[in-house]
């Protein structure tokens, strides 16, 4: 028997580090939204327990043991067998949570291949900060260091567009280089937005805490946020600790347009639609 599950790449359309607790890890508030475009996870029964891995992003990752699929396989059963392939398709290190995604969608798909309940999300949570809110895979309001997780309203429909300009951000660095730690949160309840507009008009007035602290690391994802606004972007911003953007756009021909300009204008940026949030 073999189970398929998609591992969708994990957009923070907002993000505000609120606090930081005793042990180093920050408080963050954050909306977070899945793309369409994203890794794959098969698994098979086997008595081994082992990890192949293709894709076009493949080169970036090893099968070592502390490989996220790995590591998630080892969680729900120590000592458990399944022959596991992955199919990487998001960038390395680029804030949309790849790794996550997978450590997820492998919990998904070994818990039916070995008929076990999903574990918890602080189950979850011992793997990264991002793989409970990864285990849902719906819009969520995200907040503690990852593990508190909430509704939030229907969020109108829009296209999206992912732009990585090829360079690894390190997480814990970005996070160890801010000097504001104590930022407001998110109003306590979201608005109910009417549509796109008023989305975008209410996106404006939030940020992504990470952002200044991810430039001074890597300078190009300024470089990618403006290419992106030159596309037309409704709004854009990065993701994570980034180096990934996205830019928004209404659901027509306009981010299929932007993404083939984006693409021809720079051949070696990893470029992808979402297609749909
Ligand atoms: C920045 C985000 O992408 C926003 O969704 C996530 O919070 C990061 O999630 P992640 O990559 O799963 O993070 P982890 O693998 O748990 O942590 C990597 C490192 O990031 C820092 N870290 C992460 C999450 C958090 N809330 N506070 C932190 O300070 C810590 O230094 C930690 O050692
Ligand atoms: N299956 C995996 N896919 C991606 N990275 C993995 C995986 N397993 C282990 N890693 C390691 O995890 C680290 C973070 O990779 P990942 O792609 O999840 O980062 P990210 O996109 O910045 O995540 P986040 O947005 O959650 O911070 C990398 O250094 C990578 O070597």
């Amino acid at each position: 028997m073999a189970i398929e599950a998609f591992a969708p790449a994990k957009i923070n359309l907002t993000l505000h580090v609120t606090g930081q607790r005793d042990d180093g890890y920050h408080l963050l508030d954050s909306l977070v939204v899945f793309a369409g475009v994203g890794d794959t996870i098969r698994v098979a029964s086997s008595d081994a327990l082992s990890l192949e891995i293709g894709g076009p992003e493949a080169g970036g990752l090893s099968a070592e043991p502390d490989n996220l699929v790995l590591r998630a396989a080892r969680l729900l059963a120590p000592g458990r067998g399944a022959a596991i392939t992955l199919t990487k398709r998001l960038p390395v290190a680029s804030g949309i949570g790849g790794g996550s995604a997978d450590a997820a969608a492998t919990l998904h798909a070994l818990s039916q291949l070995w008929e076990l309940s999903a574990p918890t999300a602080e189950q979850a949570l011992t793997l990264g900060a991002d793989v409970p809110v990864c285990l849902s895979t719906s819009p969520a309001r995200m907040r503690g260091i990852g593990e508190r997780l909430g509704p939030v309203p229907t969020l109108p429909k829009m296209d999206i567009v992912l732009v990585n300009p090829r360079v690894a951000v390190s997480t814990p660095v970005v996070f160890r280089s801010l000097t504001a730690k104590n930022n407001p949160p998110m109003e306590a309840d979201l608005p109910r937005w009417r549509d796109l507009p008023s989305f975008i008009s209410w996106l404006g007035g939030q940020r992504n805490d990470l952002a200044e602290s991810a430039i001074a690391q890597q300078p190009v994802i300024a470089d990618v946020l403006n290419a992106l606004r030159d596309t037309g972007a409704l709004f854009v911003g990065m993701s994570g600790s980034g180096a990934t953007c996205f830019g928004l756009f209404p659901r027509d021909e306009t981010s299929v347009r932007a993404m083939s300009a984006l693409a021809t204008e720079h051949r070696d940026w990893w470029v992808a639609r979402g297609p749909r949030l």
